[in-house]
């Protein structure tokens, strides 16, 4: 069986969103986008054409929203851009259409990327009050530049044309724009499923774990920024065909909170939810444009903003998730009753009312997640070389195919070198002075008290905080003070003290991520749909990890749902899918039951065994003498004793790090402790 035929099989258990129901709803939207011409008086023809006009800039923010976290207070001065680009090109150059459309988009996007490079760096909300001011620069400028045409604007320029037909009337138009709507939701929707979509929700669930398995997240973000301000130009363009007037309005600020009021009323994260929230929008623009001055004699234009934001208060209280939470609950609520519905029809097939034996018909499935039962495995990225040396806990007779490794180096040689690594946080010297090498195919303890600086050295080698002082070098190459992504490139990855769990998705979409950087497909790849057979392959070796490690059961389940040895279990298996070199394991034990770290302890061994090269930092100091090949010490940041277990045990400075006293104290008691063992 093929990758793809397999994994389209494993598919069926729901790990990749139902394509079947996409093509459906688009095809339905499709069906009503032909009809509403026919069947829409004019004003509500009017609040459809300007409903699809808007929904481009709604998709573009919801994905900016949704899937990079990013808030965008500015996205009218995007949607300008387009417009003015787009008018100036046809009204002052006399452009083709489809030229100055393009122009249009370019121009968003460029604006975008030049906003985007320096305060996409930063985290937080900066980008929300840098687009907040580019709105505003964008509404000035257009206000006050003779090119722009000042207060009056851009007019004069033709409608468009299709094949010598103009587009004149509301109807012509809206079937002129649905096509780019409909392109612009199939593409983001499968940008959402894409390996550059579940990077960027994993960005949002744990930046810190996602730039270990090789996310480069400042440059995935600066992209979803670029293509949301594309989306927006694009709405801009058909708006100035729409109006035949481009002027300053088009960037005032309340345009930039009628589209997040669309995003944050279809649901953050749902592009479906950005085109609904689009047309609700658009209705109660109407609405409250009559509404408004009803409530407030006299009121008009600016004032209309009081009526977006009371709804925007109330959404955002009454139903945060937006529209989408009330489908997803509807459908949670449908599934079960049809399952409450099938369940009780299959019990009474089974139980026949005449007490007669059952003969097989009712036939109930036997696993609750996961593959199916008997099906072939390891044809991705398990090595069935290395089987051998019996797993505890497991099913009886079957040793679990071991997770393939990375082995650039020869055995013994050092693949990372530490050298005068030191990390001062004002007073306090977490780690002073550290140096040692790792030699590859080993496993190295990393061992000391509460405090000691490990969890410090592994953020440093791993690029989560840059050191004082020091060099890390990974494979001939220093890495230290650099992004997380850079040594996770090369083949260095991790697991956490304090679990970072992708809690947005489920267990084998955690393990999935583990893959990234074996993947290739790009963001424009993943909007055409064309990693299928990737992401497919992919799939299967997550699966294939989570059954090495006994988790293939709950490989659907949602990830925060584990218990917590099983998430740390599930980490693992993430870290593992990176196919890494070098393994840097934070308290991998802590949590586990006495049959999961026997397990755990084994499947280390086999890793080693196959050439890969582990640094464990571990509590349990006697799994780790059993365990590693040599074991350092730290005691305060400082490094006290490098070398074998058996050395290392016996070394009085370890001792008495240990049991904080003298050493010959110390020896006393381990002697004292070791007769009444
Ligand atoms: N961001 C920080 N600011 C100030 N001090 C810090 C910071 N991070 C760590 N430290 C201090 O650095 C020292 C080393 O901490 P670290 O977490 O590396 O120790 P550890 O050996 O991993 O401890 P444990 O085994 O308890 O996890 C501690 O004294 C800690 O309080």
């Amino acid at each position: 069986m093929s990758y793809l035929n397999k994994a389209a099989t494993r598919s069926k258990s729901g790990f990749w969103p139902n394509n079947r129901g996409t093509i459906i709803g688009v095809a339905v939207l499709a069906v009503i986008i032909l009809i509403v011409p026919f069947t829409a008086n004019s004003s509500m023809m009017n609040i459809a054409v300007f409903s699809l006009i808007f929904a481009l800039p709604a998709i573009g923010l919801s994905l900016l929203m949704g899937l990079a976290g990013q808030v965008s207070l500015g996205q009218a001065a995007f949607f300008a851009i387009g417009a003015y680009t787009h008018a100036i090109l046809l009204q002052k150059f006399e452009m083709p259409g489809p030229v100055a459309a393009v122009g249009g988009v370019v121009a968003a996007m460029l604006a975008a990327l030049l906003v985007g490079l320096p305060m996409l760096r930063l985290r937080g909300h900066y980008l929300a009050l840098a687009t907040l001011g580019l709105g505003f620069i964008v509404m000035i400028a257009v206000r006050e530049w003779e090119f722009t045409g000042r207060t009056t604007g851009i007019y004069g320029y033709g409608r468009p044309e299709v094949f010598g037909i103009p587009i004149d009337n509301n109807g012509l138009f809206f079937w002129f724009v649905a096509p780019f709507v409909l392109i612009g939701l199939v593409l983001a929707l499968n940008l959402t499923r894409s390996r550059a979509g579940r990077a960027l929700s994993a960005v949002n669930d744990s930046e810190l774990a996602a730039e270990s398995l090789g996310v480069n997240t400042y440059a995935l973000r600066v992209k979803v920024f670029t293509l949301s301000a594309g989306f927006a130009g694009l709405g801009g363009v058909f708006y100035a065909y729409q109006v035949q007037i481009v002027s300053p309005q088009v960037a005032e600020f309340h345009v930039s909170v009628e589209i997040l009021l669309m995003v944050v009323i279809g649901g953050l994260g749902s592009v479906w939810g950005a085109i609904a929230g689009a047309f609700i929008v658009e209705l109660l623009s109407e609405g409250l444009r009559d509404l408004i001055p009803a409530i407030i004699p006299g009121a008009t234009g600016e004032v209309q903003l009081i009526g977006y934001g009371l709804v925007l208060i109330l959404v955002i209280l009454l139903l945060p998730g937006g529209l989408y939470q009330v489908v997803l609950t509807a459908r949670a609520a449908i599934v079960r009753a049809w399952r409450r519905r099938s369940e009780s029809a299959d019990a009474s097939a089974a139980a026949p009312p005449d007490g007669t034996a059952d003969t097989g018909a009712g036939e109930v499935p036997t696993r609750a997640f996961g593959g199916l039962p008997g099906e072939a495995r390891g044809d991705g990225g398990l090595g069935s070389d290395a089987l051998g040396g019996g797993v505890g806990g497991g099913v009886e007779g079957a040793v679990p195919a071991l997770p393939a490794v990375a082995t650039p180096v020869a055995a013994g040689e050092p693949i990372l070198e530490v050298r005068g690594l030191t990390k001062r946080y004002g007073g306090v010297v977490a780690v002073d002075d550290v140096s040692f090498a790792v030699p590859a195919g080993r496993i190295m303890g990393l061992i000391g008290p509460n405090g000691a600086g490990k969890t410090t050295c592994f953020n440093m080698i791993t690029g989560a905080i840059a050191p004082t002082t020091g060099t890390v070098t990974f494979l001939g190459e220093e890495i230290q003070g650099r992004k997380p992504h850079v040594g996770a490139e090369r083949g260095l990855t991790r697991t956490f003290q304090n679990l970072q769990v992708f809690s947005s998705t489920d267990v084998v979409g955690n393990v999935y991520m583990g893959r990234y950087r074996k993947g290739r497909a790009g963001i424009l790849r993943g909007m055409l749909g064309l990693q299928g057979r990737e992401q497919y392959r992919h799939e299967a070796i997550a699966r294939d990890i989570l059954d090495s490690m006994r988790l293939g059961e709950f490989a659907e389940l949602a990830a925060g749902d584990l218990p917590f040895g099983r998430q740390r279990m599930m980490e693992v298996c993430r870290a593992l899918a990176a196919e890494p070199a070098l393994l840097l394991l934070d308290e991998p034990m802590a949590g586990l039951s006495g049959q999961e770290r026997e397990m755990l302890a084994a499947l280390l061994r086999r890793l080693r065994d196959a050439g890969l090269t582990i640094v464990l930092v571990e509590h349990d100091v006697a799994q780790v003498m059993a365990l590693a090949d040599s074991v350092a010490v730290l005691d305060d940041g400082v490094l006290i004793a490098h070398g074998d277990p058996e050395t290392v045990r016996n070394d009085p400075a370890v001792i008495v790090a240990y049991l904080g006293t003298d050493a010959e104290e110390a020896e006393a008691e381990l002697k004292e402790l070791e007769e009444q063992a």
